[in-house]
């Protein structure tokens, strides 16, 4: 039966699942930092072999008791986790065993990478990244859409990863409370009038609201979900995508857009010189993105696929939705209720300056995401943050 472990009855787990030989000695720690769930990392003292154990909260751990959340959330991460594995399994940990009643997934300790958000704070670079995230991104998308699996298939898994309370999350806190007076908004007293200003737009609404429909509406692929950079683990030479509670069938641009977003949250909070790697990674994501699925349609059993294009149109909806959901995903995180280290830990001064540029590029990047070719996103950047100047 469901209880909340401690750092003691997970080691007391690890052992009756027999997950470590008989005489390890066996330390624990909860090394959890994001908002929602428990994790857990139990290293076997004499071998060094170590396990994550992640386990979902009856609630949401950022807020508490007071918003519970479904616990179904880690059964539908260790189920994508392995459909993932399936067709990049270099791109995600191995999952050793799951219990649906104990909200808990065992898994791969990815300790010697680190958390890529964190890294990119720290200055790094990450030269594979975008090689990796791209492939990623690409081959589950096509893999799971209709044009690469087996239609009535598709249908299943989709039903599988019907996943409305995660989804509801991300109706709510991605693509609309920001856009509105609404209480769960978490901004600086400083920042008021700009944020008026956003919720007065009608103009970004409007487009808003159509990306909010095509969340809403669109069952197109596997998504991740929530593919931010605090979901990615990364050395120079590896990458792994962790924290896909929040998968569900949905518009192929979605990922993509995450992705974008927060690199772009990194690049705002660096120096315009030291920007240039990460719209490096942006137009490389999408490259490889567009190389990897064009290669997978030849595989395509779908009729239309043959038609001269059908692929065009497929990807130039994904470049579309990347770049809308892009800037819905980075106003969210200037105003909204999770935000980012990467801004978050900055200097007042600075801070403020910087979610003025964050918000002016989020709505360009909605309002303006049909006509943007992908290198046209650091044009726009720099032409949001020097807006005045
Ligand atoms: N497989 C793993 N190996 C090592 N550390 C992990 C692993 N999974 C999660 N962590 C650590 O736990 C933190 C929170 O994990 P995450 O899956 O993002 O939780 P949440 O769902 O609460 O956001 C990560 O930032 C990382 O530090
Ligand atoms: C109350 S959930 C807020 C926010 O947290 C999730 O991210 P993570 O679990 O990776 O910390 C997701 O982005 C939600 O929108």
């Amino acid at each position: 039966m469901y209880e909340p472990l401690t750092e003691q009855k997970a080691i007391a787990l690890a052992v009756r699942l027999g997950l470590f030989g008989k005489d390890a000695l066996l330390s624990c720690k909860e090394i959890g930092d994001g908002n929602l769930n428990l994790v857990f990392r139990i290293v076997n003292e004499r071998t060094n072999d170590s396990i994550i154990i992640k386990q979902a909260l009856p609630y949401a751990k950022v807020v508490g008791e007071s918003w519970p959340l479904t616990l179904k959330r880690a059964t539908i991460e260790s189920q994508a986790l392995r459909t993932f594995a399936s067709y990049v399994p270099q791109y995600v940990p191995k999952v050793y065993y799951s219990d649906e009643s104990l909200a808990i997934t065992v898994m791969e300790d990815l300790s010697h990478l680190q958390i890529a958000r964190r890294g990119f704070i720290e200055g790094k670079t990450f030269p594979n990244i975008s090689e990796h995230i791209g492939e990623f991104i690409a081959k589950t998308a096509f893999y799971t859409s209709d044009f690469g699996m087996n239609q009535q298939q598709k249908k299943k898994l989709a039903q599988q990863f019907t996943n409305p309370e995660l989804c509801k999350i991300t109706e709510d806190l991605v693509l609309t409370d920001p856009f509105f007076d609404h209480d769960t908004n978490n901004f600086e007293a400083e920042l008021r009038a700009d944020v008026e200003q956003l919720w007065q737009d009608d103009a970004l609404k409007r487009e808003t609201a159509k990306l909010k429909r095509r969340f809403l509406t669109k069952a197109d692929v596997l998504l991740h979900g929530d593919l931010h950079t605090g979901s990615i683990f990364a050395s120079d030479d590896e990458t792994k995508v962790i924290d896909p509670e929040f998968a569900f069938y949905g518009p192929i641009g979605f990922d993509l857009g995450q992705f974008f977003a927060n690199l772009l949250l990194n690049a705002l909070a660096r120096d315009e010189r030291d920007r240039k790697p990460l719209f490096h990674h942006i137009e490389k994501t999408w490259d490889v993105f567009i190389r990897t699925f064009s290669e997978l349609w030849r595989e395509s059993n779908e009729p239309y696929a043959t038609v001269s294009g059908v692929l065009h149109d497929v990807l130039r909806d994904a470049l579309t939705e990347a770049i809308g959901f892009a800037g819905c995903e980075v106003i969210r995180r200037t105003i909204g209720l999770a935000h980012v280290a990467d801004v978050d830990e900055l200097p007042l001064e600075r801070r403020l300056d910087v979610k003025r540029h964050a918000l002016r590029l989020g709505r360009e990047l909605i309002v303006q995401r049909e006509q943007l070719p992908i290198h046209a996103i650091k044009q726009l950047v720099q032409q949001t943050v020097h807006v005045n100047s």
